[in-house]
C-alpha cells in the first residue's frame, strides 16, 4: 500500500491533539490537502481525521514524504522514529517533550536535519505559543520550514535547546496552570454567591480582556495591577491574601520544578534508531 502512495510534502506521525491542530492550521494557511499525510495507528481516530480533513491522506502505515513531524507521546518516539527512514524524509520536526536533539540526531543519522519544537494546546485554536531549537545539522532553511509548520497555528520563537526546557514548562504546560486558575476563580465566584454560569462567563471574559490589555496593548503587568488596586480597596484586600499564601513564589517554584523535570526527561532519553 505504501509503495503506491504519492510522495507528500509533509507527513505527521500521530494525529492526536497536536498533530490534528497542526493539520488544521496548515490547511487554513493554504496548504493543499494532497500535500499532507497523517500516520495514525488508532483506527477510530484515523477515521475521525479523515472526516475532519477531506483530501488529506490518513494512513495506518508510513507514507513517502519530504518532511516529517513527530507528534506522538515521548515514549512512542522510538517507534515513530523507525518510520522516518521509510518516509525517505530529509527533515524532521519533533515536538515530543524532553527528547533531546542529540538523541534524535543520533537516531536518524546523517542526511536528516532535525529541529526540536515545543508548541502548546492553544495551537488547537490557532493561538499557540511555540519555540524551536536547531539540531546540529539543521540549516536556516530547515528552521524556516519548521517555522512555517508551527507558525500555521500561532507564534514561533527561536531559542537554544537549553532554553527549550523553560519554554516547555512555561508555554507548553501553561494552559494547565491557567486551567487551574480558571477553575479556582469560578469556584470562588460561586462561593461568593454567583450562579456558576455567571461566574464562568465573568472569568472567561476577564481572561479575554486581560489578554488584550497585556498582549495587544503591550502594557506592563505591574502597571495593569496598580491601576486596579485602589488604596485601601477591594483588590488590595484580595491581593494581600494571594501574596500571603505565596502565589508568586508558588509559580516560581512550579516553573523551576517543571524545568528540572524536563531536563531529567532529556537526560534519561529514549533509544531512537532510524530503520
Ligand atoms: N498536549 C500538549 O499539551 C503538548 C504536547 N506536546 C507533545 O506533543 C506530542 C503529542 O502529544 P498529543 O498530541 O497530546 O498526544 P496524543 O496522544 O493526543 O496523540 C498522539 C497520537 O499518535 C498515535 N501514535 C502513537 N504512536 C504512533 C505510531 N508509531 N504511529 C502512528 N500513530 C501513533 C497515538 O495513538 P495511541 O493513542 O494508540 O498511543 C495518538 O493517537 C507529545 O510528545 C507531547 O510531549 C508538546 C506540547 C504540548
Ligand atoms: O506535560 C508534558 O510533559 C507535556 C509538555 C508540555 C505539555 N505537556
Amino acid at each position: 500500500m505504501t509503495k503506491q502512495m504519492a510522495r507528500h510534502r509533509l507527513a505527521l506521525i500521530g494525529g492526536g491533539n497536536m498533530g490534528s491542530a497542526l493539520v488544521g492550521g496548515l490547511l487554513a494557511a493554504g496548504w493543499k490537502p494532497a500535500d499532507i499525510a497523517v500516520v495514525e495507528r488508532l483506527p477510530g481516530r484515523a477515521a475521525q481525521l479523515g472526516g475532519l480533513f477531506p483530501g488529506v491522506t490518513v494512513s495506518g502505515e508510513m507514507v513517502r514524504a519530504d518532511g516529517v513531524v513527530i507528534a506522538v507521546k515521548p515514549y512512542d518516539v522510538a517507534a515513530a522514529a523507525n518510520l522516518v527512514a521509510a518516509a525517505g524524509a530529509t527533515r524532521v520536526l519533533s515536538i515530543a517533550a524532553g527528547i533531546s536533539l542529540a538523541t534524535l540526531s543520533t537516531g536518524f543519522g546523517d542526511g536528516v536535519a532535525v529541529v526540536r519544537g515545543m508548541p502548546n494546546t492553544a495551537a488547537l485554536v490557532g493561538k499557540g505559543a511555540a519555540a524551536i531549537a536547531a539540531g546540529p545539522s539543521s540549516t536556516e532553511a530547515d528552521l524556516v520550514w519548521a517555522e512555517e509548520i508551527l507558525g500555521a497555528v500561532g507564534t514561533v520563537t527561536r531559542v537554544t535547546e537549553a532554553q527549550l526546557d523553560a519554554v516547555t514548562v512555561l508555554s507548553g504546560s501553561g494552559p494547565a496552570y491557567l486551567s487551574l486558575v480558571t477553575e479556582a476563580l469560578i469556584d470562588a465566584g460561586v462561593l461568593a454567591g454567583l450562579p456558576r454560569g455567571v461566574s464562568e462567563a465573568m472569568v472567561g471574559q476577564v481572561f479575554i480582556g486581560y489578554a488584550a490589555l497585556f498582549v495587544e496593548s503591550g502594557r506592563d503587568p505591574v502597571a495593569l495591577r496598580a491601576e486596579v488596586t485602589s488604596p485601601g480597596g477591594v483588590t488590595a484586600a484580595a491581593l494581600r491574601v494571594l501574596e500571603g499564601h505565596g502565589l508568586r513564589s508558588a509559580f516560581l517554584e512550579a516553573v523551576m520544578a517543571g524545568t528540572e523535570r524536563s531536563r531529567e526527561l532529556g537526560q534519561t532519553g529514549v533509544e531512537v534508531r532510524g530503520a
